[in-house]
């Protein structure tokens, strides 16, 4: 039973450690274990050298992995220790020089792997300047550029930002009667808090329409005495149909105006004047502090699209055609899907107003003052039909009913066709009453008209202008 206990070398220099010959029987520098197979060993490094302070049987483990007694570091207080499983095992100690460490080449592939990593996190950092940069840069330029060759973009954004539609709440509004129906909406009249108003609820092929008119009654500037009032937009709860609220015009359209009265030459002058005052404000391109209000085309001019109100004074509507003339670089330019001049926009707008150069498709598309020029043709035929309803210009004899331009001459019910054989290889216009050669006003009024209907675009007058004739009339 000896041989079969674990032979450990014992050899005890600390006092404390004195225990360790409990741990089995000492003969000697040999001790038999006990209840262990395990020898230990405990040195200390003093001056680099390795020196005994205790060996024995290990008192604690009963078992132990090693044949040999290998010490790794850490080393506690220079205290060296070791446990191993063989006869006397504890009399030698073989010390591992590192601790157990990752094997060369892995640390270094980790520390390349980490080089790399830090290399492609530089390089994607340079490259995000990089482009954060160059952009910062072309925005910058891009910003520049608009500021100096084309304001009104600039213009066209911070004004949208200023601009706040009035909510209006369509549960708000009782809608009555029917005030007129057009080609894409029909105009209801309407009772908000106790005042009318006017509602134009666009049916399904209105939208373009739409807006465009929402476009036009936004741009800034727009509140003007002679431009009808805007009251704002919405849409229809049971349906969703788009719908704009406008001031009401007690006399509705001049066209209904003029069918049922026949005027004073002051009357008839309220009209004409406040309507081309209405257009000339209308064209014009306006600036007022930081605002800037382009010209606008009607290109829909008519008397059913000027409205009466109750002093007598007209007020231009329905811009549902019409077109904002932005400027860039000095070019008046327009982008709009119905500025383009075809059939399709001939058989909505009232035939009988359109300038030959529209009828005849011979329009000058590099200027956008052909649209101008256009409205202003319209307008020579509105006055007309204003001045063929006022009783003083027919002094002495019947005020004739109320006539469309060309009526007369090509029935109400005028086609294309003979409307560009009329006006356009004609050169015909609407006849002038004789008798108004006699009237002190009557040249005045033959000029000014001639001066509106001119086959030459250039030669008609500008709104201004006719605003100016009107007054020394
Ligand atoms: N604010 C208003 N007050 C009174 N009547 C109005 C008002 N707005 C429009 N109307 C009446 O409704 C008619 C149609 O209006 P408007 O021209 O705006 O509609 P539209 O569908 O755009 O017509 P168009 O076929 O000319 O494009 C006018 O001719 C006028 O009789």
């Amino acid at each position: 039973s000896l041989l079969q206990k674990r032979r450990c070398a014992f050899q005890v220099t600390n006092i404390r450690n004195h225990g360790y010959s409990a741990a089995g029987n000492v003969s000697g520098s040999v001790q038999l274990c006990e209840n262990t197979d395990c020898c230990m060993a405990i040195y200390r490094i003093i001056n680099g050298q390795l020196e005994v302070d205790t060996l024995a049987c290990d008192r604690v483990k009963m078992l132990c992995p090693h044949e040999t007694c290998k010490a790794q570091p850490p080393f506690i207080d220079n205290f060296v220790t070791c446990t191993c499983s063989t006869d006397l095992c504890n009399r030698n100690i073989s010390l591992s020089p590192e601790p157990e460490q990752p094997p060369e080449t892995h640390h270094h592939i980790a520390v390349e792997i980490t080089q790399a990593v830090v290399v492609v996190l530089i390089l994607f950092l340079t490259v995000l300047i990089v482009i954060a940069v160059k952009w910062r840069k072309l925005c910058k330029e891009k910003k520049e550029y608009l500021q100096s060759t084309c304001q009104d973009y600039n213009i066209q954004q911070t004004c949208s930002c200023q601009i706040k539609t009035s909510e209006n709440q369509i549960t708000d509004i009782e809608l009555q009667g029917v005030l007129g129906q057009g080609h894409f909406a029909t105009v209801y009249e309407g009772k908000q808090r106790g005042s009318m108003v006017a509602v134009k609820v666009y049916a399904e092929n209105g939208k373009h329409q739409f807006m465009n008119e929402k476009e036009v009654y936004e741009l800034p500037l727009m509140k003007h005495e002679r431009i009808l009032q805007f009251l704002g937009t919405e849409r229809k709860p049971d349906d969703s149909s788009l719908l704009i609220v406008l001031q009401y015009a007690e006399h509705g359209s001049l066209h209904s105006f003029l069918c049922k009265h026949a005027s004073s030459w002051v009357l008839t002058m309220r009209l004409c004047q406040s309507l081309s005052e209405g257009l000339s404000y209308l064209h014009s391109d306006l600036r007022s502090n930081d605002v800037h209000k382009p010209p606008v085309a009607h290109r829909d001019l008519s008397s059913s699209n000027v409205l009466v109100r109750t002093d007598g004074t007209c007020v231009l509507c329905d811009f549902g055609s019409s077109t904002i003339l932005r400027s860039c670089s000095g070019h008046r330019f327009w982008r709009n899907h119905s500025t383009t001049i075809t059939q399709g926009h001939l058989q909505f707008c009232t035939l009988n107003y359109m300038s030959p150069e529209i009828l005849e498709g011979s329009v000058n598309l590099s200027s956008s003052s052909f649209l101008l020029q256009g409205d202003i043709y319209a307008l020579g035929l509105i006055l007309w039909e204003i001045w063929m309803r006022c009783s003083d210009l027919f002094a002495g004899g019947a005020v004739p009913e109320h006539l469309l331009p060309y009526e007369l001459e090509l029935d109400a019910n005028v086609t294309l066709e003979r409307l560009i054989l009329f006006v356009s290889e004609m050169d015909r216009r609407p006849s002038i009453p004789g008798n108004w050669e006699m009237l002190p006003q009557g040249s005045g009024l033959k000029e000014l008209l001639s001066d509106c209907w001119d086959r030459d675009t250039d030669a008609r007058l500008s709104a201004p202008c006719i605003v100016d004739r009107l007054m020394s009339l």
